[in-house]
C-alpha cells in the first residue's frame, strides 16, 4: 500500500509503535525515453526562438559575420569588421555621449544581463528566499530586461504571483552582495514588476570640494552637492522647511554652508536674508558676519529672534491675505531662511521649561505657517527621537546624514525609508569616505536618494565673508 503514495504522503503517515520502523519506496515512473527527448528538443527550439526575439541586434552580429564568411570568404569579414570599427571611431570623435549611450551602455547591459544576473539568477534566488525549488522545480521572479546607464545596472524583474514588494525590500543586502553590487534599490515600475538599481560605481566615494559660488541670484532649488546618479543636488529651501539629522561628525555642517554658499549671490541682491541660531557657538558663529544682528548664540537671543520672525511672518500673512496664495522673494519682502544648528539644543536641553516651550512653539508656528509668505527654516539635529524634537513631522523635506541606529533611518525620513534602500546607519564613520553623504526624501518622491554635500572648508568660509559679508572681516 505504501509503494501506491506519492512523495508528499509520507509525512501523513503515523507510526503508533514508535521503534517500528516504516519502510518508504516512492513509486517510480519510467517516462519513455522518446518523449524525454522531444520535452529536451522542444525546449532547445523554444529557446532558440527566444533569443531570436529578444535578442535579434546582438544575434544579428554574431551571425552575419558567419554567412559573409560562408558565402563570400574572410577578406570580406575583415573587411566588414575595419568598417564597422573605422564607423565607431569617427562617431565617437563627433559625438562620444551618443556613442556611449546607443553603443557602449547596450553592450554593457547584454553583457551583464548574461555574464552577472542571468548566470547568477538561480542561486541568489533561491538562496535569498525569493524563488523556491519544489519537487524538482524552480519557480523563480522572472528577469525581464537589464539596462546600464553611466553608473548603475537598472533590472526590471516580474515578481512571481503572491510576492510583496515587501518580500524583495527585505532582501536589498543578498540581492546587492549576490549580485556583486553594494547596494540595491527597489522601486515598483507597476502591478506585479520592480525595478532594481544596482550602482557599478559610486561618484560619492571621494569627498566634493565646495562648490562655485552661483554667477547669478538663485532662491530656487540651489545646487549643494552631488547624487549617487552623478547628477547635481539641488535642494530646495525657498517654500518648504528641511530637517538634517545625523550623528556628530556626518557633516551637517556642509549641509548647511553649502546651501549659505549657493544663496550667496541672493542675499547680495536683496532677496534672501540668512538668519542664524547657533546653540552651540560652533558651526554658524566662524561666518557670522554673513548674518550681521540676524545672529542668536544664547537661548534668550534665539528665543527672541524666533519670535521676531514670527512677527514678520503674521505681518506678511495679513498683508498677503486675499491678495496672493505664494510668495515670490522681492527685495521688499525677501525670503527669510532661518538656520538653527542643533535644534535639540533649544526644544528638549534647555533647562528653562518656559523658554523651551517658546521656542518650540515658534519653530511650530514657522514650520505650519511660514513657507507661503517667504520663511522657511532649515534646522540640523544629532538625535532625531520624538522626546527631542517632537515637531520633526513638519518639517516637509528631511535629510539623513549618518545615523547611530536603523531605526533612526525611518523616524527621519518617514516610515519604510529604510527598506527602501535609505542605510543611513551604514554610511561610514570614515569623513572622507562619509562625511556628507546621506539620503534624502523629498516631499513628492517616496524613493529615497543617495547623496553627498560639497564640502565647504573653514578657507572657503573666511573666503565668503569677505567677499559677502556686509561688513567683511571686520565683523
Ligand atoms: N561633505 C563633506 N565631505 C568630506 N568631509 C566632510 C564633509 N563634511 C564634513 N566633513 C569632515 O567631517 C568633519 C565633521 O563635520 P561636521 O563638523 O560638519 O559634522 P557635524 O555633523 O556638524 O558634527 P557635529 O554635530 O559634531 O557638529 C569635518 O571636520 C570635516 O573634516
Amino acid at each position: 500500500m505504501f509503494k501506491k503514495l506519492p512523495g508528499d504522503e509520507t509525512r501523513r503517515l503515523v507510526s503508533t509503535t514508535p521503534d517500528t520502523a516504516v519502510v518508504f519506496r516512492p513509486a517510480v515512473v519510467h517516462t519513455p525515453a522518446i518523449i524525454a527527448i522531444l520535452i529536451y528538443v522542444c525546449r532547445v527550439l523554444a529557446g532558440l526562438v527566444r533569443l531570436v526575439w529578444k535578442h535579434p541586434i546582438a544575434l544579428a552580429v554574431v551571425v552575419t559575420p558567419g554567412v559573409i564568411w560562408y558565402l563570400y570568404g574572410w577578406p570580406w569579414v575583415l573587411a566588414l569588421v575595419n568598417a564597422v570599427v573605422a564607423a565607431g571611431s569617427i562617431w565617437t570623435l563627433f559625438d562620444r555621449a551618443s556613442f556611449r549611450r546607443v553603443i557602449t551602455l547596450r553592450l554593457l547591459a547584454f553583457w551583464r544581463c548574461f555574464w552577472v544576473y542571468r548566470r547568477h539568477w538561480q542561486p541568489v534566488m533561491i538562496v535569498s528566499g525569493l524563488g523556491r525549488h519544489l519537487h524538482g522545480r524552480d519557480y523563480l521572479p522572472r528577469l525581464v530586461k537589464v539596462t546600464c546607464d553611466d553608473w548603475a545596472d537598472v533590472v526590471t524583474v516580474k515578481m512571481l504571483s503572491g510576492q510583496a514588494v515587501e518580500d524583495w525590500t527585505d532582501r536589498t543586502d543578498h540581492l546587492a552582495h549576490g549580485f556583486g553590487a553594494t547596494s540595491c534599490r527597489v522601486t515598483v515600475a507597476k502591478a506585479g514588476r520592480l525595478v532594481l538599481t544596482f550602482p557599478r560605481n559610486d561618484p560619492l566615494a571621494a569627498p566634493l570640494p565646495s562648490l562655485p559660488v552661483p554667477a547669478s541670484a538663485e532662491v530656487g532649488p540651489v545646487e549643494i552637492g552631488r547624487c549617487e546618479d552623478g547628477s547635481p543636488w539641488r535642494l530646495n529651501v525657498h517654500g518648504t522647511h528641511v530637517l538634517v539629522a545625523g550623528a556628530t561628525g556626518s557633516g551637517k555642517g556642509s549641509v548647511i554652508w553649502s546651501t549659505i554658499r549657493a544663496l550667496l549671490p541672493a542675499v547680495r541682491a536683496g532677496l534672501v536674508e540668512l538668519w542664524a541660531l547657533d546653540p552651540k557657538l560652533m558651526e554658524l558663529s566662524y561666518g557670522r558676519a554673513l548674518f550681521g544682528d540676524r545672529y542668536a548664540a544664547t537661548p534668550e537671543k534665539c528665543a527672541d529672534l524666533l519670535k521676531e520672525a514670527v512677527r514678520v511672518m503674521q505681518e506678511r500673512a495679513a498683508r498677503f491675505a486675499g491678495v496672493r496664495r505664494s510668495h515670490t522673494p522681492t527685495a521688499e519682502d525677501p525670503f527669510i531662511l532661518i538656520i538653527v544648528d542643533e535644534v535639540a539644543f533649544l526644544t528638549a536641553y534647555q533647562p528653562d521649561r518656559q523658554l523651551r516651550q517658546e521656542i518650540t512653539a515658534a519653530l511650530a508656528t514657522l514650520t505650519t505657517q511660514g513657507r507661503a509668505v517667504g520663511v522657511g527654516v532649515l534646522a540640523a539635529l544629532q538625535d532625531p527621537r520624538k522626546e527631542v524634537m517632537n515637531i520633526r513631522n513638519l518639517f516637509p523635506d528631511k535629510i539623513a546624514l549618518r545615523l547611530d541606529e536603523s531605526e533612526q533611518v525611518d523616524m527621519v525620513l518617514g516610515e519604510g525609508a529604510r527598506d527602501r534602500g535609505a542605510h543611513a546607519d551604514l554610511i561610514s564613520p570614515c569623513p572622507d569616505l562619509g562625511a556628507g553623504v546621506g539620503y534624502v526624501r523629498l516631499e513628492n518622491n517616496p524613493d529615497p536618494v543617495r547623496v553627498r554635500a560639497a564640502y565647504v572648508s573653514d578657507a572657503d568660509i573666511r573666503d565668503m565673508v569677505a567677499e559677502y559679508a556686509e561688513w567683511g572681516e571686520a565683523a
